[in-house]
């Protein structure tokens, strides 16, 4: 196993820089920097000189930590060098000038963990969602997945079924010797209680992959509603042009926030008309399909007015514009002088927070799909295991099917075309 090294934090000048290094030569090539002065204990650090050819580098903080109890599984140390992109080249090249130490590719010390069993791949995509994480839900999401919490659900579901498969299993093995137990009903109430609860996280997995991705919340309306002068004035910046002119934006513009601590993409779109200008008509059906596909469309009304192509639907916002100029039912709200744009953003925020209450411990579309998978072979299952004793063969083969669903959530199963998809997402370093 040849020995890596990379710089773990950011790149770019910093006050501090971190080289990591991971593998057998990781301890001795740190020592040999350090020319003679002995390594801190394990897992605490020592202030050091780092030499090359007799010339001092950097001082640096030292830390290792050995094989077995390190983030990767294997010996590491780390470089806490003054954060000088010309340090940490120079410490970089001195390291990489050794047999057997190279520069790490991305995701590699993850990698690594994840080979030595250090994180299973749900934990792996909670740290490269860790990673990504920009607003408070996304860390508390990530850190839950990157703690294990995936792995430990699926862990009893899977001792659930393994039980209930166990059981059917036995009663085929002594189908000859005329004992008539009857396991059904202890074998059909494991699998209703497994079934509930993978229902629910089925059902809550969208919610938890919009905290991932962000809701996205579309503002649509009639030309010149002033859309695009609420726009910027939620993003406190010019994001969008304004003007005048009734059909002045064409393209949707996103403006990433956060919002309670949710992350959101708000759309500004076209106004929506029926046009013989053709780019004007394209804007309007780029519009209304991406406000079709939005968690959420806030409708701008000018004098109680809406567009005819796109109704509000469940709990759209229908609130009436330039509310500084004329009147109108229910909120009314101003890009130009923010009357009620607080109040729009406390109602959309509280859309979203009762929606993300019903998020579920897995968060990708690949952890959905594996739970659907589960669920449609226990209900084969189950199925087949009320029809009777005939059947009973399929229904545990069913089950054991159920179980590799769930052991690919955590990679116990089929990984390997995987991995390379999840670290390619990975910075170096990490
Ligand atoms: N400087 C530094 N900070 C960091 C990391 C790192 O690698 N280096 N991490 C990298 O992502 C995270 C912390 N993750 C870590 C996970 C396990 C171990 C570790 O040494 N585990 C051993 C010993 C545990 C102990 O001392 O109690 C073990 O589990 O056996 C270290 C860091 C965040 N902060
Ligand atoms: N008095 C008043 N004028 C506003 C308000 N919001 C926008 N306007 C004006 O209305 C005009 C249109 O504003 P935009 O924000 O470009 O409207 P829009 O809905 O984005 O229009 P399109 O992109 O053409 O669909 C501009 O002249 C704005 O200055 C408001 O709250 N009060
Ligand atoms: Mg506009």
């Amino acid at each position: 196993m040849e020995t890596i090294c990379a710089l773990a934090s950011a790149r770019g000048k910093a006050g501090v820089a971190v080289v990591r290094l991971s593998g057998p030569l990781a301890w001795e090539a740190v020592a040999d920097l350090c020319a003679g002065a002995a390594l801190p204990p394990v897992r605490h650090a020592g202030l050091r000189r780092l030499f090359r050819d007799g010339e001092v580098l950097d001082e640096a903080l030292v830390l290792i930590f050995e094989a077995g109890h390190s983030f990767t599984g294997e010996a590491v140390a780390e470089l806490h060098l003054h954060g000088a992109t010309a340090t940490v080249r120079a410490v970089l090249r001195a390291l990489t000038a050794r047999e057997g130490v190279r520069l790490a590719e991305p995701g590699e010390f993850t990698r690594r963990a994840l080979e030595n069993g250090r994180l299973d791949l749900a934990q792996v995509e909670g740290l490269a969602d860790l990673i990504e994480a920009e607003t408070e839900a996304q860390r508390r999401q990530a850190l839950r997945v990157l703690s294990g919490a995936v792995g430990a659900r699926a862990e009893r579901w899977r001792a659930q079924l393994i039980r209930a498969a166990a059981l059917i299993e036995a009663t085929i093995d002594f189908a000859d010797e005329e004992v008539p137990t009857d396991v059904s009903p202890e074998v059909l109430t494991l699998i209703d209680a497994v079934l509930e609860e993978l229902r629910q996280v089925a059902a809550g997995a969208s919610v938890s992959e919009r905290i991932r991705d962000g809701f996205e919340v579309a503002i649509v309306g009639l030309p010149n509603a002033g859309k695009s002068t609420l726009l910027n004035y939620l993003a406190g910046r010019e994001a969008a042009l304004t003007s005048e002119y009734a059909g002045t934006t064409r393209d949707v513009i996103e403006v990433r926030m956060e919002l309670d601590g949710l992350p959101v993409t708000l759309l500004d779109t076209a106004g929506l008309r029926e046009t013989v200008d053709e780019v004007e008509e394209m804007g309007v059906s780029r519009a209304i399909e991406r406000a079709r596909q939005a968690d959420l469309r806030v409708f701008l009304r000018v004098d109680g007015a809406l567009p005819r192509d796109l109704r509000p639907l469940g709990e759209d916002l229908v609130v009436e514009g330039k509310a500084d100029l004329g009147v109108g039912d229910g909120l009314r709200v101003s890009g130009k002088t923010g009357a009620g744009a607080g109040e729009l953003v406390a109602r959309i925020t509280e859309i979203l927070e009762t929606r993300s209450r019903g998020a579920a411990v897995i968060t990708r579309e690949r952890h959905r799909l594996a739970v659907e998978r589960a669920i449609g072979a226990m209900e084969s299952a189950r199925s087949e295991v009320l029809s009777g004793a005939d059947r009973t063969e399929l229904a545990a083969e069913n089950l054991r099917r159920a179980v590799r669903s769930l052991d690919s959530l955590v990679g116990r199963v089929d990984v390997e075309d995987l991995l390379d998809e999840i670290f390619a997402s990975f910075c170096i370093g990490k």
